[in-house]
């Protein structure tokens, strides 16, 4: 998990975001989640991309939300893209490893997600919060998370075992590394196990975008990771649409 720079400041949106979410509109609810995703057209991937076909519903206020989060969202894929030429070089590989059919036509998710605060949960008598988000890594290539600047909440396992909290830095996203870059990079990138709890009593925001690989990208280590890792494949080939598809079917059954 590293962190990056943004390319602009996004605050103005969080403040929006936090008006969209203290009211029910939602793309795909799931207690203060909502997502929309790169919208797959009908038969675009046969069965794989079946249970993913659709329109995202996008609310009618305030109106300009749809082209916010459409401009959000190109700003975060042209940023991925650098990062990945980043990631590519850093491997040993030409910059241009993650294009193609490997993510040349990048899948995207977005998730805005509202975690209450502590005082939101005392009515039910609970000593903590556990409102929040299980341990888990991401699916893809890369998140950027762009999490309030006032609650740290965001916590991340390290190589020994331990949590350890990802404070927000103003100005910065997170970086989560996912499982599809572990793959292809033969697990000289590790997919980071984070979670979040939210012990403060405010809040919290956070809008998550995820850069992934091609929907039906067939995924396995690059060669010039192998070389870097004794030849051995630690991983076998993953298709992501699959992987994407299991993980929702079973992470959002409500
Ligand atoms: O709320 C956060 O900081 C992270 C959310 C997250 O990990 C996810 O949506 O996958
Ligand atoms: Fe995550």
């Amino acid at each position: 998990m590293a962190v990056f720079a943004p390319l602009s400041s996004f605050l103005f949106l969080l403040q929006l975001l936090g008006l969209i979410l203290s009211v029910n509109v939602v793309f795909f609810l799931s207690f203060g989640r909502q997502q929309c995703y790169k919208e797959i057209q009908e038969g675009m991937y046969g069965a794989l991309g079946k249970t993913m076909e659709g329109c995202n519903q996008w609310p009618l206020n305030p109106p300009n939300f749809r082209a916010l989060m459409e401009e959000y969202v190109n700003l975060c894929t042209d940023l991925s893209r650098k990062i990945m030429r980043g990631i590519a070089l850093a491997l040993g590989g030409s910059p241009f490893e993650f294009e193609g059919v490997r993510a040349g036509d990048a899948f995207w998710v977005l998730r805005i997600i509202g975690y209450p605060g502590l005082s939101g949960a005392k009515d039910q008598k609970k000593p903590e919060n556990n409102i929040g988000c299980g341990a888990h890594t991401d699916y893809g290539l890369l998140t950027l998370v762009n999490q309030d600047d006032d609650i740290t909440a965001l916590e991340v396992r390290n190589m020994s075992g331990e949590w350890i909290s990802a404070p927000p830095i103003p100005g910065t996203f997170v970086c989560n590394i996912g499982d599809m870059l572990k793959i292809y990079s033969n697990g000289l990138y590790e997919s980071t196990l984070h979670r979040v709890v939210n012990s403060s009593p405010k809040y919290r925001v956070c809008v998550a975008y995820f850069y992934e690989t091609n929907f039906d990208a067939a995924v396995e280590p690059l060669d010039i990771c192998k070389q870097r890792t004794g030849e051995t494949k630690q991983f076998g080939r993953a298709v992501y649409g699959e992987h994407l598809v299991s993980k929702v079917t079973t992470n959002f059954v409500m």
